[in-house]
């Protein structure tokens, strides 16, 4: 088994860091939560109900606990095109794609409205990281899963990353997320709490009182 004895909560607004060495089954724990690995095992729980493992269900549940990678997938096309491909999916089409937010949210992040009509080709990694999230951040998940997703990204295209998911997690208090991070001074910016793994099991979880979010 690749985890063992995993029975954790996770409260509505938590702000979770996931630390441990390389190997210790941070990235199998967040895909096994997100169901894009299914469990051998256990029973997962969504708001108190038991989370079936037929593919309506799981179909469901995938659209409510988004989980962002390392790498950036952009489709071929502009940012534009990124952002409004989710509206497509059946499980969003109740959903309607809204410019001024995302131009505001950008705008926010030092990006003006001719953003929007760059070729995903043109953009750095940074910034493609960034319509990655943000193609997720606007169907406003409750649960948001981050493995590593500033890890091949230079000091400010982190920092922007950073901002970008603490502006979404303010204005939507009730959302919560996971974040994944080698790098210790991320681990204490990005987490109110702080859970380390070790070979496949949460071992030890940490509180930290912030004085101001980043
Ligand atoms: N689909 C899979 N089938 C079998 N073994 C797997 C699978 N995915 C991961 N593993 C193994 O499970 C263990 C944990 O892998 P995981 O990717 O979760 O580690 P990690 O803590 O995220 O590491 P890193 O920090 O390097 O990303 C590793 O030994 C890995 O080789």
């Amino acid at each position: 088994m690749l985890l063992q004895d995993i029975d954790f909560q996770l409260r509505a607004g938590a702000r979770v860091a996931i630390s441990g060495a390389s190997g210790a089954g941070k990235s199998v724990f967040l895909r096994t939560i997100s169901l894009l690995d299914l469990p051998a095992a256990g029973t997962l729980y969504c708001q108190n109900q038991p989370v079936n493992l037929n593919a309506h269900s799981i179909a469901r549940h995938r659209s409510q606990i988004a989980y962002v990678r390392q790498q950036a997938v952009l489709i071929p096309g502009t940012v534009r095109d990124n952002l409004q491909l989710p509206y497509t999916l059946h499980h969003y089409q109740h959903l309607t794609f809204q410019p001024e937010h995302v131009l505001q949210v950008l705008q926010n992040l030092g990006k003006d409205e001719h953003f929007l009509d760059r070729d995903g080709t043109d953009l750095s990694g940074g910034e493609a990281q960034l319509v990655c999230l943000l193609r997720i951040l606007q169907l406003n998940p409750p649960v948001l899963l981050l493995d590593e997703p500033t890890a091949s990204l230079d000091e400010d295209s982190a920092r922007t990353v950073q901002k970008l998911v603490n502006q979404w997690q303010q204005a939507n208090p009730q959302a919560a997320y996971m974040w994944v991070s080698h790098s210790e001074q991320q681990v204490s910016e990005v987490g109110d709490e702080i859970w380390y793994f070790d070979a496949g099991r949460i071992t030890h979880i940490k509180h930290s009182v912030k004085k101001g979010r980043q």
